[in-house]
């Protein structure tokens, strides 16, 4: 147990592993206290903040952009901080766990940014968020070539990305550490470590510590993180305004407040980010007890839906107004090793990106590195010498809240495919995360937290509105464990059940399905100082 000035004490939890005291150093640690000392409280009333926001919509109060702001999206004088080095050109942004070999392949890829994710794309055991935080500090270090026992080399190259940290959202704690006897707030521990070993480093090789903002849900959440920064950045003696970050709009309350959330942000902002799986799961999590918001099978809800045409434009005219970028989201299809899948996949990948440039965008996400090519091609027609194109204002675009909910017009009911593949999806994707791996290939699509966060927020919209069987949906629940438990000998079947079950099959819905799975399953409750490997007693 270690104190930190003047009154709070910090205990690791997690089991030691190779290499962490460097990350987690008494100084950093000091660092982090700081930060949760600061901020947690605030934390906890942004919580139950959302809960007030949800209710409220729950029970028929209208979503609409906020009065009360007015004045600030009619200020026309504001902008947000001019691109940060590194930061100017994004056409092509290549995102993924930072585990050591991603990490490598990512920064080679030949996208100019990396959004090092421990949001969707990481499930948070600690080894995970130590480990990954080891691994940004050796890539920053330059200490990160290795070669696999099979003789395969992993070297960084001359050019690399930018790298764009996403530590995990407000909802999250990390139990593996506490700060006067509570869990501490995962976005400060994985925020807070970044910022601490990495942010003059970064600053050093002529970038900067830069961020990726995942699921907020107000402008209040916006403040906050500006507050942190603020505060990091003084601790640290660092100028005010050399952070940089970029808001997921990826909730349908942070959908009406874009403009409002740059403003807060607006000495630190990079700008946004259309979220669109986050999107869709807060639309269905927030209106999915209206029948006006049954949406059809996930696949055919498309970026071409009116709703979300109304919500991507929304976003480049609001970015553009400001002079923030803005980035497009993730085309879910991956590279195949089958011919015809890959160029299907790669067709798709490259209609999304050509949709994204022609609206405005200034660069969009790839899930893979064979998929920076096919992104580049397509931003490099629409940019071509322009490092952006935010000098285009959207003005023709204008965008009401009723637009943005209007779902009516592609509602429908579920298919059995549907049905079952949504099953398939997030038992199989829970498998993956309660393993440690956050994010994975199924069927051809990239699935992470988001993406299974739909298919587990439709299977419990279509129950409660009776469009599916609840005996159908289990008989295919078992089925589906059947053949993961043949398939997966390893896969904890039981506890996958029980956590479909909780979190699917519930009359209530739970807001995240990680809150959940992360108490119970991520979290290791062995005794301080018992640094026994797991399993053995
Ligand atoms: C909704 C959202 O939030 S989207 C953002 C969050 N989600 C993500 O970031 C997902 C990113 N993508 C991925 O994690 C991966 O591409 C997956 C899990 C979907 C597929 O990964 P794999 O099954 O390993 O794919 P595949 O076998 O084709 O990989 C080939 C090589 O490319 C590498 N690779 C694949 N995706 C990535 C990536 N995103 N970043 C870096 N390297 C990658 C693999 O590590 C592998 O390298 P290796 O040959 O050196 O071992
Ligand atoms: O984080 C991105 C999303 O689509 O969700
Ligand atoms: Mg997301």
């Amino acid at each position: 147990m270690t104190t930190i000035a003047p009154t709070v004490t910090v205990r690791v939890l997690g089991q030691p592993g190779d290499r962490h005291d460097e990350i987690l150093s008494p100084a950093a640690l000091e660092f982090v206290g700081r930060l949760v000392d600061a901020f947690g409280d605030r934390r906890l009333e942004i919580l139950k903040e959302r809960m007030r926001v949800r209710d409220r919509l729950a029970s028929g109060s209208p979503l609409d952009f906020s009065l009360t702001t007015g004045r600030i999206r009619a200020d026309d004088s504001w902008r947000v901080a001019p691109p940060a080095p590194g930061l100017t050109d994004r056409r092509v942004e290549i995102t993924g766990p930072p585990d050591r070999r991603m990490t490598v392949n990512a920064l080679n890829s030949g996208a100019r940014v990396w959004m090092a994710d421990f949001e969707d794309a990481t499930s948070p055991t600690w080894n995970n968020v130590v480990d990954g935080q080891l691994n940004l500090l050796d890539a920053i270090e330059r200490r990160i070539d290795f070669t696999t026992p099979e003789g395969k080399r992993y070297e960084l190259g001359e050019q690399l990305a930018t790298i764009v940290v996403r530590p995990r959202g407000w909802h999250l704690t990390e139990d593996h550490l506490e700060f006067d006897g509570h869990p501490a707030p995962a976005s400060l521990v994985d925020f807070g470590l970044y910022f601490f070993h990495c942010a003059q480093r970064q600053i050093d090789a002529g970038h900067g510590p830069y961020f990726y903002l995942p699921k907020l849900e107000s402008r209040g959440e916006a403040r906050l993180w500006n507050d942190v920064f603020v505060l990091a950045q003084d601790l640290l003696g660092i100028p005010r305004g050399t952070i940089r970050a970029t808001v997921l709009i990826e909730t349908i309350t942070a959908a009406v407040a874009m403009e409002e959330i740059l403003y807060e942000l607006r000495e630190h902002s990079s700008g946004l980010n259309a979220g669109r799986w986050d999107y869709l799961f807060s639309l269905i999590k927030t209106f999915g007890h209206r029948t006006d918001f049954l949406l059809p099978d996930r696949a055919k809800v498309t970026m071409t839906a009116p709703f979300m045409r109304a919500y991507t434009e929304l976003l480049v005219r609001t970015c553009h107004k400001r002079g923030a970028h803005a980035i497009g989201g993730m085309a879910a299809h991956v590279p195949s090793k089958d011919p015809d899948a890959h160029q299907a996949a790669l067709a798709k990948v490259r209609l999304d990106k050509e949709r994204e440039a022609e609206d405005g965008f200034d660069g969009s996400w790839v899930a893979h590195p064979a998929l920076v090519p096919a992104c580049r091609e397509v931003f490099d027609g629409v940019l071509e010498s322009r490092p952006h194109q935010i000098e285009r204002t959207r003005d023709d675009v204008e965008v009401t809240a009723a637009q943005l909910l209007s779902v009516r017009r592609v509602s429908a009911p579920p298919t059995p495919e549907g049905v079952r593949t949504n099953i398939s999806v997030a038992l199989r994707y829970f498998a993956a995360w309660l393993r440690g791996q956050g994010a994975v290939a199924l069927d051809g699509l990239m699935e992470d937290a988001a993406t299974a966060e739909i298919a587990r927020v439709q299977i419990w919209q279509w129950l409660r509105h009776r469009v599916v069987e609840r005996a159908t949906v289990v008989d295919l629940m078992e089925a589906e464990l059947d053949s993961l438990g043949a398939q997966y000998p390893w896969a904890p079947v039981d506890d996958i059940r029980a956590l479909f079950e909780r979190t699917a099959l519930a009359r209530e819905l739970p807001a995240f399905f990680t809150n959940d799975a992360y108490s119970r399953h991520l979290v290791d409750r062995r005794p301080e100082g018992d640094h026994r490997p797991e399993g053995q007693s």
